[in-house]
């Protein structure tokens, strides 16, 4: 297998806010970065990435998306995975769309994952709805705290199943979960109803964050390599190693 170079994005965010696929949101604060793809009139250039050379090499990669509601914490747990960071203070959502790599060792294969953050906005979504059709793996968030969040999901899975490739890897997260004991919330049990793998993470305590690009990582590898003997089932791994119930916010 021949080993490739990988390259480095920088994530970037910016604007008011307001949305989800149903178009309802909360209005927030300003962010921007001289790093960010979005041009001044928050169309993108999906050709025309801003990267860098990185030094980290690898064997296979893929590109993950981040999709769900605006401030159920998308850019907060690429942060958290990426830097090991909580982005505390107040929400600045995100324009547009933006990037950042990171390489895992998967059982000695060296993934690349790109990892797209994608601004939750109504006003954005038909910028994002240009990369799904590339994304390998779709992680979509909802906030444990916010039900219209968990609301949300059906009308979010309608626009992955009309613009997203048929076999992409899906998951769903319960961002802002905490780690308390065996309860589980009526909202945890819904979404099983969904028949997604999905999992509880917290990108202000770090709780499964690693876990679910670990996850979405090998469930990748392992397609990608085929190899029968192998046999990988992404529920219940995340089910085995995941941290918590996720009952309260963190
Ligand atoms: N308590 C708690 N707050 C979180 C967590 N993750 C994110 N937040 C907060 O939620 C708010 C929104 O987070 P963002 O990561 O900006 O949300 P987003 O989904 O990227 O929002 P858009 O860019 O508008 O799509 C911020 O104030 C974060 O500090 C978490 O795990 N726990």
């Amino acid at each position: 297998m021949s080993r490739k170079k990988a390259v480095k994005g920088k994530a970037a965010t910016s604007s008011p806010s307001a949305g989800s696929p149903t178009g309802k949101g909360n209005g927030k604060a300003v962010k921007s970065s001289p790093a960010s793809i979005v041009q001044g009139n928050g169309v993108v250039h999906p050709s025309r990435p801003s990267i860098s050379n990185s030094s980290e090499f690898y064997d296979i990669a893929f590109k993950v998306m981040l999709v769900g509601d605006s401030g159920v914490g998308k850019t907060c747990l690429l942060v958290r995975f990426k830097d090991g960071a909580f982005l505390a203070g107040s929400f600045i959502s995100t324009v547009g769309i933006d990037f950042r790599n990171k390489v895992l060792n998967i059982d000695g294969v060296k993934v690349k994952l790109q990892i797209w953050d994608t601004a939750g906005q109504e006003r954005f979504r038909s910028v994002t709805h240009a990369y799904y059709r590339d994304a390998h793996a779709l992680l979509l968030l909802y906030d444990v705290t916010n039900k219209a969040s968990f609301d949300n999901i059906q009308a979010w899975l309608t626009e992955i199943h009309e613009y997203a490739q048929q076999d992409v890897v899906l998951m769903l997260l319960g961002n802002k979960a905490r780690h308390c004991g065996k309860f589980i919330s009526p909202i945890t049990l819904a979404v099983q109803e969904f028949g997604v793998p999905y999992m509880e993470t917290s990108a202000k305590s770090g709780l499964n964050v690693e876990l679910a690009f670990t996850a979405v990582a090998k469930e990748l590898k392992h397609r990608s390599m085929k190899d029968p003997s192998e046999k990988f089932k992404l529920q219940e791994y995340v089910n085995k190693e995941m941290k918590g119930t996720g009952c309260c916010r963190s």
